[in-house]
């Protein structure tokens, strides 16, 4: 589902948490989308699914306008939470909810989500704890099927291994049945892998919409002899170093040219990648 979101401002009262936003998205992969607390992450995903109504500018999903709009809002999934999405009675009831709206539900697949959670029908969607009401979340958003499926860090109270599970089957789900798919999270080295672009937003601006290859081929990290590194690094923009006895590693940020890579080998320096996680910190300004 291609999304467009032109000059996108979504106010609450006195605060501006989407400040001007504009980007397009062809659709038909998965995106982060990243940015610190009180980025507009949440305030975006809830326009993007009609849960909000953008105060100007304008957002549409395969050219149609998503406000008021039911013929696209069906086609849109926004898990935020397991219980804002899905408590409704026992596990079961919370089910048959998401099968009613979406047209796309496929309802043996989430029987078979629900035993790899190891989630039971019969119960009450209150009385689980948070890992397990995450998990209802996943499996509503998954078995959905939703043409553009968005998962606000809803996943982060499920454990390690849950969460892992989760990766897999979106994956696998994924490949089997493309559709877009959006998450926002702060785990980024873990989720990471798996967005084929990345969209950061700061203060309610984007600030990066780029491939995450081409995003990562932005940070280097440098290696060998410390006064080497140093001479070399001189000039461009260090992210942060380390060092171990008479070795130093620096993190730069930047495009390195053929001069610069030929200059680096002949220092006998090693180039290698650095973290999408060091990247993140770097575009959205360091520590607050
Ligand atoms: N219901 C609301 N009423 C008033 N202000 C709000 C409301 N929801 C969000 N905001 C404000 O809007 C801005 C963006 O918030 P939003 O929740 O979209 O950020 P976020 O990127 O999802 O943050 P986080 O990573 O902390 O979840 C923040 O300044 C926040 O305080």
């Amino acid at each position: 589902m291609r999304i467009e979101a032109r000059d996108l401002v979504l106010r609450y009262g006195e605060v501006t948490a989407l400040d001007r936003l504009t980007f397009e998205l062809e659709g038909g992969k998965i995106y982060g989308l990243l940015g610190r607390n009180g980025s507009g992450k949440t305030s975006l995903m809830s326009v993007l699914s009609a849960f909000r109504k953008q105060s100007a500018g304008s957002v549409l999903l395969d050219g149609a306008p998503v406000w008021e709009n039911p013929a696209v809002t069906s086609a849109v999934s926004l898990i935020r939470d397991a219980g804002e999405s899905v408590d409704l009675g026992t596990a079961a009831d919370a089910l048959y909810f998401a099968e009613w709206l979406r047209p796309t539900w496929d309802a043996a697949y989430a029987k078979e989500l629900m035993e790899l959670f190891g989630l039971q029908p019969k119960a009450n969607v209150k009385a689980m704890s948070k890992g397990q009401r995450s998990a209802m979340g996943v499996v509503v958003g998954l078995a959905s099927r939703a043409p553009l499926t968005m998962f606000d860090e809803s996943y982060l109270g499920m454990d390690a291994p849950s969460r892992h599970a989760f990766y897999d089957a979106l994956l696998a789900d994924y490949m089997a049945h493309p559709r877009t798919i959006i998450l926002s999270t702060h785990l980024i080295e873990e989720v990471s892998p798996m967005f084929e672009e990345v969209v950061v937003i700061d203060r309610g601006r984007l600030i990066v919409h780029e491939e995450t290859e081409r995003l990562l081929a932005r940070g280097h990290a440098v290696t060998g002899a410390a006064a080497a590194v140093d001479g070399f690094v001189t000039g461009l923009t260090v992210l942060g170093e380390k060092v171990l006895g008479p070795t130093k590693s620096a993190m730069v940020y930047g495009e390195l040219d053929a001069a610069h890579r030929r200059k680096a080998a002949e220092a006998g320096l090693t180039l290698g990648p650095i973290a999408m996680q060091e990247l993140f910190i770097h575009l959205t300004g360091g520590p607050k």
